[in-house]
């Protein structure tokens, strides 16, 4: 397997929050947590009604949630092409004259995210522009190859340049409430991953409840995984509020236990501005600033920042422009 030398990717100055050493399984603490789900869902309904952030505003916050894209492409019919044209996107995420208006120059995303064959021509592009490359490691997206081959894939990416590694959890431990497996697994992949960070994919479209949303979450956090992540972009249902708020509040009961910030990553399905900022909202009243960063806070999305963009531009000029203006890959 060919393996990079130790270039940019190592070197990369860690724009992520600590590291989270994780802590022993206490089975007690994660069959005491539960999910309300009517209450989850009355809480979340009185987002999208609400102006969550005033219009002078929203440029900055908009701005601001470019900074934590993980602009992805996973796709079977990705090109080395596809992902230059990204890593180029990546760079400069929208055009220079309206970032020149907006006072925002230098501005771009947080990561590229994309299948570990990619890693390498990612590393490529990126080199020198202190973007890291999130590889998905583990068999994505269903995570049901054999088990050593899972632990193999994160080492090569890593070996590739790849500085975060997105896994994806075994979803039969969580539907047969095998925390003691999931655990375990976890804690291997972490092992695997080095130093480079790691991001558990919970793929929450598949747990079956919010509860065991909440149980897998923080069975996550106890074996070391440095952000929890919602989905692959691949399941029925992604990234939904229900299941943001329910992530949120395990990474503050985790933190108020721990004392270590554990970051969030919404994925799949997010294309709008508009929900954004609804998200953003929603992070900042549950955990407060220090997550409306990169180093713990991730939109996982193909087609997102086009969208922005085309606010931004409105913001800007008082126009929007057409949608096809604004390709990602
Ligand atoms: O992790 C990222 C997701 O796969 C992207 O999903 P999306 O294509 O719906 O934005």
């Amino acid at each position: 397997m060919q393996t990079r030398k130790p270039t940019d990717q190592a070197q990369l100055p860690q724009a992520l929050a600590a590291r989270n050493d994780g802590i022993a399984l206490d089975l007690a603490w994660v069959r005491s947590v539960q999910a309300n789900t009517s209450s989850i869902e009355r809480r979340v309904a009185t987002l999208p009604g609400r102006r969550s952030v005033k219009k002078q505003y929203q440029a900055a916050w908009l701005c601001r949630a470019i900074s934590c894209i993980d602009l992805t492409t996973l796709a079977g019919d990705d090109t080395a092409g596809r992902v230059r044209r990204l890593c180029a996107k990546a760079r400069q995420p929208v055009r220079a004259d309206l970032l020149g208006a907006l006072g925002m120059e230098g501005l771009h995303v947080g990561a590229v995210c994309v299948y570990h064959d990619m890693v390498d021509t990612a590393v490529e592009a990126l080199a020198g522009s202190g973007i890291p490359v999130a590889a998905v490691s583990t068999g994505f997206p269903a995570g049901l190859s054999p088990f050593a081959l899972r632990l193999a894939e994160i080492e090569a990416s890593v070996a590739m340049g790849a500085a975060e590694i997105d896994i994806v959890i075994s979803r039969r431990h969580v539907l047969t409430g095998n925390w003691g497996a999931l655990y375990d697994e976890m804690a291997a992949f972490r092992a695997a991953c080095g130093p480079a960070h790691v991001k558990a994919i919970l793929a929450t479209g598949e747990l079956g409840s919010l509860r065991n949303v909440a149980r897998a979450s923080l069975v996550c956090m106890m074996a070391g995984a440095d952000f929890i992540k919602t989905s692959t972009g691949k399941e029925p249902v992604n990234a939904t509020l229900p299941v943001t708020l329910v992530m949120l509040r395990a990474i503050r009961d985790y933190y108020s236990q721990t004392g270590v910030k554990v970051g969030y990553k919404p994925a799949g399905g997010i294309s709008k501005a508009k929900d954004v900022l609804i998200y953003l909202s929603l992070i900042k009243e549950e955990l407060g600033d220090d997550w409306l960063d990169a180093a713990l806070f991730r939109f996982g999305a193909s087609s997102l920042l086009g969208d922005i963009e085309r606010q931004l531009e409105h913001h800007v000029s008082g126009a929007y422009s057409a949608g096809w203006r604004h390709a990602m890959g």
